[in-house]
């Protein structure tokens, strides 16, 4: 038994999480170069909690300028068991209605301006992102939210766009109506990746705030609008996270899922051809198998 140590990662219109005992905002440097911010630690109900704003307090990181790798390596340095990333997204279901929150899935990767490995030359490893959210932690999103009297809808495959632009109404229909996507986002990926091979837990709520651009009776995306509808939510938001801790419990049996041992076989390159200097950037995410 370990544990646990939730960290939730805000998207957009969420930069800071209110309610916790002991609040701090620290600084974590890590090998990869700095995160989006500086990291806000305490407790909630006696459990270990940080929070970090993907896009930086003030929104100051586009898209692709997020430092996931950053990221993931702080909250892992910290002591991170469990990743819950909340994010704003398109809806492609009708049924998947703005203020509604899709507990996804799956991914489909459409970026391709991101460093997307922590590992590469000089150590080499290759994890299974077959199932690229955690089962068990996903399941207490779910309670926590329906307990919340939020509507969540559990599973759903998000598009992970590069954006920063929305998609055109082709690429909306297509992603709709031939690749089988529920919601469409921005962020998601690499970070979920990334978690996989820091060997955390990870688990994704969607915040549906719009219909993309393929709903024939609503218009074009408008950001203002998006953040609009957020901001009507964040209270639920925080309600589904205040609810976490007694979901979760304290004490935390490894994940039956295998996140936490996902590194157990994936490095490939021999010990003596490992490249030093990528050794040292690992310490924090590799370490329990370097
Ligand atoms: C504010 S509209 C587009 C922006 O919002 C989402 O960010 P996040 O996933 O961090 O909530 C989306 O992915 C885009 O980055
Ligand atoms: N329609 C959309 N496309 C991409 N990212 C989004 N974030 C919120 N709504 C979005």
């Amino acid at each position: 038994m370990t544990q646990t140590k939730i960290a939730v990662i805000g998207g957009s219109g969420i930069y800071e999480i209110d309610g916790l005992e002991n609040a701090e905002w620290v600084t974590v440097e890590t090998p990869w170069g700095n995160p989006s911010d500086q990291i806000l630690t305490g407790s909630l109900d006696g459990i270990e909690m940080a929070f970090l704003p993907r896009h930086g307090r003030g929104h100051v990181h586009s898209p692709t300028e997020v430092p996931y790798r950053a990221n993931i390596d702080a909250l892992k340095r910290l002591g991170v068991t469990d990743v819950i990333s909340v994010s704003a997204c398109g809806s492609f279901r009708e049924h998947m209605a703005p203020g509604d929150f899709v507990i996804v899935d799956q991914f489909i990767d459409r970026t391709f301006a991101r460093e997307k490995s922590f590992f590469g030359t000089g150590c080499v490893a290759h994890v299974s992102v077959a199932h690229p959210t955690c089962p068990r932690l996903s399941d207490a999103c779910e309670t926590a939210g329906k307990t919340a009297g939020i509507t969540v809808h559990r599973g759903g495959t998000y598009l992970a766009m590069e954006g920063p632009q929305f998609s055109s109404l082709a690429e909306s229909k297509m992603y709709r109506e031939h690749w089988g996507c529920d919601v469409i986002g921005m962020t998601n990926m690499p970070e979920a990746k990334l978690a996989r091979e820091a060997e955390l837990c990870y688990a994704s709520i969607a915040m549906v705030t719009d219909y993309d651009s393929w709903h024939p009776d609503h218009g074009e995306v408008d950001v203002t609008a998006i953040i609009a509808t957020l901001t009507g939510n964040a209270e639920k938001g925080r309600a589904l996270v205040k609810g976490l801790p007694a979901v979760l419990g304290a004490e935390r049996a490894p994940c039956p899922h295998g996140c936490d041992r996902a590194l157990e076989y994936a490095i490939l390159t021999a010990p003596e051809k490992r490249d030093p200097a990528l050794l040292a950037k690992l310490d924090a995410v590799a370490g329990r198998v370097l």
